[in-house]
């Protein structure tokens, strides 16, 4: 494979540069300059940025075959720890690929592997459950939901229900991301299917404790805990998430490049790969390679896909962190709420609860916490 790395983005960290496959002939999809103000390294230095001229020397020039290959769809796989923020930031992705020019037509479809599982059956907040769907000995019934969002997800691709489908799971272990892969594989190399889908990775990853204790908050009132007391609706996700990372794998540029070497670059508009981190104040990096077939389409939503990324931190991540500071004021819950007392009385206990249970002692026993969120203590 013709490979060459152009650009180190971030520090050495789980992965640390932008790839293309090397084409002879060149025009620059790359249209507009990236706007590279929001690439932050993880000290907070802004990261050196992706010139224009560099990206134009490496695309290929389109052809007739462009045409052929424009009935293509895509599959977003997001992998992050659960309220690593990644139904937010998909959600967000949507919204930036309405609001663009060249991607406003794309139709999006989300697939979440927990909604197949409380259609089917409720968390009850009890020790006694016999069958915690997420204590990884019981992971059967759990990949099993995944599989049934997974297919869906294809089917639908196939139907022309959408064009991109976005599978919303954790997807923590490298035999899940590999039977996805295989699955995206075997359903490209399918004579019957409609068209050919190429997997595109989003990896959401927090691990600012401010930011996942607030994340909590929130989580304790979505749909598996609607009407539950909060207290005892934390403490289950606490253990639930605690529960992740004990089975949680980051995914590294040995298994990308591992996916690569046996995806078929025939049936691919190629493999891509994009990161959020912190809400995009830390590294982010994309890993892209692009197919020589790959259409216009592809094009422009990857550029869509970089844009978004690298900016996620202007256009969404900031108002982000500053609702998470505020949140933590007592100054500020108090003002936010001046008018009712009994609404702020309610805030503050349950900020109370909240720092009782994920503090620092908790963070201590999630195992391997700095090795999956890729942080040294120099970082903290
Ligand atoms: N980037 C963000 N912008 C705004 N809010 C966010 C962001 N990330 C996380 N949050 C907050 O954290 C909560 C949990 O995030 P979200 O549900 O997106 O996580 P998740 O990774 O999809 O979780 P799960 O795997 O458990 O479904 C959200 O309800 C939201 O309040
Ligand atoms: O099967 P996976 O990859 O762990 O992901 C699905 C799970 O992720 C979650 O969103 C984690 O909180 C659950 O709602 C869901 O069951």
């Amino acid at each position: 494979m013709n490979f060459e790395t152009l650009s180190i983005v971030s520090e050495p960290k789980l992965f640390t540069c932008i790839k293309y496959r090397l084409n002879s002939s060149a025009e620059s999809l790359f249209s507009s300059p990236i706007d590279t103000t929001s690439h932050f390294s993880s000290n907070g230095k802004p990261i050196s940025p992706l010139c224009q001229d560099e990206l134009g020397s490496t695309l290929t020039k389109f052809t007739d075959l462009d045409s052929m290959r424009l009935f293509s769809k895509y599959m977003i796989i997001l992998i992050g720890l659960p309220a690593a923020g990644k139904s937010t930031v998909s959600r967000h992705l949507i919204k930036y690929l309405q609001d663009t020019k060249t991607t406003a037509h794309i139709r999006c479809k989300t697939f979440n592997a927990g909604d197949f599982r409380r259609k089917e059956k409720k968390i009850e907040l009890t020790n006694e459950q016999l069958e915690d769907i997420f204590d990884p000995k019981n992971s059967d019934k759990k990949e099993e939901y995944a599989r049934i969002a997974f297919n869906e997800a294809l089917q639908d691709l196939d139907n022309d229900i959408c064009d991109i489908g976005i599978f919303d799971a954790t997807n923590s272990t490298k035999l899940r991301r590999k039977y996805l892969f295989d699955e995206i594989k075997s359903f490209n190399h399918n004579s019957s299917s409609n068209f050919s889908v190429s997997p595109i990775i989003l990896h959401v990853t927090c691990s600012d404790k401010k930011f996942i204790r607030y994340n909590i908050h929130h989580k304790s009132f979505n749909a598996d805990y609607f009407g539950k007391q909060y207290d005892l609706s934390v403490k289950d996700f606490a253990k639930r998430l605690k529960q992740y990372y004990t089975q949680f794998v980051p995914y590294t540029m040995d298994e990308f490049n591992h996916i690569l070497s046996y995806s078929s670059p025939d049936s691919h508009h190629g493999t891509f790969y994009f990161h959020v981190a912190n809400a995009g104040s830390t590294s982010t990096t994309n890993i892209v390679e692009y197919s020589n077939m790959a259409s216009r389409e592809t094009r422009n939503l990857i550029k869509a896909l970089h844009h978004f990324t690298t900016n996620y931190i202007v256009i969404f991540g900031s108002q982000y962190i500053s609702k998470v500071k505020g949140f933590f004021k007592v100054s500020q819950v108090v003002s936010s709420n001046k008018l009712n007392v009994k609404k702020s009385f309610q805030q503050l206990s349950r900020l109370k609860v909240l720092n009782s249970i994920i503090n620092d002692s908790y963070f201590k026993k999630l195992k391997n916490f700095h090795l999956i969120n890729n942080i040294t203590h120099k970082d903290q």
